[in-house]
C-alpha cells in the first residue's frame, strides 16, 4: 500500500526553555515519510514525545513506532484503538496520511489555510530569573500580544507577583489578557492561599496548578478557585473514553488544554473536545514544542474547530534548525500564506 520512512531527528533550542519541570535545550522527534508509490505523492508527519512527560516517552519508543509504521503502510488504515496508548506515534500517522491526501501543507481548507484570517495566540513568557522574564514580557507587550501566557513555579513567588504586575501597571485586564502556568509546581495545601494572591491581577486563568494524579485535591480547587483553572498535564496518559468522562465528572475543571501530541493524536483530542463541551467546559489548543512540520498540522487542524480564544502555537522561532514554512506571527495571530512556496522537505529532510 505505502513506504513509510522513520527519520530521527534532533532540533535545539536558540534559548534554554525554562519550565518549572526543567529546561529544554534540544528536542528529539521522528519525522514520517509516507510514500504512495502509486502517484508518487508524498506525506509528512511529525513524532515529537516530550520527555519525562509523555506517556509514550519509551526506550524502544522507536521500534514501537516501527511496527505500527508497518502496520499503516500494508493496511493503508489507522488502527485507533491500537494507538490510542501513543499518542505522539498517532499524530504523526495521522497528519503524515493528512499531508498525502491533500497533497499540500494546506492540510484542511479553511479561512485560516486560504490566508484570509489568523488564528489569534498567546505570546509565551518562558522561565528565567526575574530581570530575563521582565524582558520576555516588555518584548511581548511591545510586539501587540492582547494575551500573555507566564510560566510561575520556579522563581520566588513574590517575584513571580511583582511580574505580574508590572505587566498590569502597563495594561488593564480590557488590553491584556493574562494566562499562567505552573506546570504543577504548587503543594495542594499552598494551592489556594496562591491562587487568591494571583486572583488580584485578573488573570483569565491558570494552567495545572498543582501536580497531576491528585484529583480529590484538584477538585476541591476547581470548585474553589476565584479564577478558572486549565488541565493540562492531567490529561496525559488518559486515552481512554469512560476514563475521561470520570476525570472530567470528577474534577470539573474551568478548562482543558490539547495538546493533541501529548492528548491521543488528533482523533483522541477531538474526542476530549465533545466530552469538553458536553460538559460545558472550555478548552483550547497547544503545541507540544514540535518543529514546523507538526506545528502546521496542529495549527490547520485548529482552524477547522474556529478558535476564539488565543491558542498556544506561538513556538514556531523556537529552534536554530527548523524548517521554513509559509506561516508567520503577526500581531498576535498566527497567519498562513498559501501564495508563498511549500516548504522543501527534500533538503530539510536530506540535512542530518
Ligand atoms: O502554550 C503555549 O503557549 C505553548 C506550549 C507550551 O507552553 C508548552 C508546551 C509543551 C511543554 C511545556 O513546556 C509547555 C506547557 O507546559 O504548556
Amino acid at each position: 500500500m505505502y513506504q513509510i520512512e522513520i527519520l530521527p531527528r534532533t532540533l535545539h533550542f536558540k534559548q534554554p526553555a525554562g519550565t518549572s519541570r526543567g529546561i529544554y535545550t534540544t528536542r528529539q522527534v521522528w519525522y514520517l515519510k509516507v510514500t504512495d508509490p502509486q502517484s508518487g505523492r508524498t506525506g509528512i508527519g511529525e513524532c515529537a514525545p516530550l520527555p519525562a512527560l509523555s506517556c509514550d516517552d519509551l526506550p524502544d519508543y522507536e521500534a514501537i513506532l516501527a511496527s505500527h509504521c508497518q502496520e499503516v503502510a500494508q493496511t493503508g488504515q489507522i488502527n485507533l484503538d491500537k494507538l490510542r496508548p501513543y499518542p505522539s506515534m498517532l499524530f504523526g500517522l495521522e497528519t503524515a496520511l493528512r499531508h498525502l491526501k491533500s497533497g499540500s501543507v494546506r492540510l484542511w481548507d479553511t479561512p485560516f489555510s486560504q490566508g484570509k484570517v489568523g488564528i489569534p495566540i498567546n505570546g509565551l513568557i518562558w522561565m528565567g530569573n526575574f530581570e530575563e522574564m521582565y524582558h520576555r514580557i516588555e518584548e511581548k507587550m511591545k510586539a501587540g500580544f492582547r494575551c500573555i501566557k507566564v510560566k510561575i513555579g520556579a522563581i520566588d513567588f513574590q517575584k513571580e507577583l511583582e511580574l505580574l504586575g508590572h505587566i498590569r501597571n502597563h495594561f488593564s485586564p480590557e488590553q491584556i489578557e493574562l494566562r499562567v502556568d505552573a506546570n504543577g509546581a504548587f503543594a495542594p495545601e499552598e494551592a489556594l492561599t496562591r491562587l487568591e494572591a494571583l486572583h488580584q491581577f485578573h488573570l483569565h486563568s491558570i494552567e495545572q496548578p498543582i501536580r497531576a494524579g491528585q484529583w480529590q485535591e484538584m477538585k476541591r480547587l476547581c470548585s474553589e478557585t476565584p479564577f478558572p483553572i486549565a488541565l493540562d498535564e492531567e490529561l496525559i496518559g488518559v486515552n481512554d473514553t469512560k476514563q475521561k468522562i470520570e476525570l472530567l465528572e470528577t474534577i470539573r475543571p474551568q478548562y482543558i488544554i490539547l495538546k493533541p501530541s501529548l492528548h491521543g493524536g488528533l482523533a483522541g483530542s477531538a474526542e476530549w473536545i465533545r466530552l469538553a463541551e458536553e460538559r460545558n467546559i472550555g478548552y483550547w489548543i497547544t503545541s507540544a514544542l514540535e518543529s514546523n512540520i507538526g506545528l502546521n498540522a496542529i495549527a490547520q487542524w485548529c482552524a477547522t474547530l474556529n478558535p476564539v480564544l488565543p491558542q498556544g502555537l506561538g513556538t514556531g522561532l523556537l529552534f536554530t534548525d527548523n524548517i521554513d514554512y509559509p506561516f508567520a506571527i503577526e500581531g498576535d495571530c498566527l497567519r498562513f500564506h498559501p501564495e508563498q512556496p511549500e516548504p522543501d522537505f527534500e533538503t530539510f529532510l536530506a540535512n542530518e
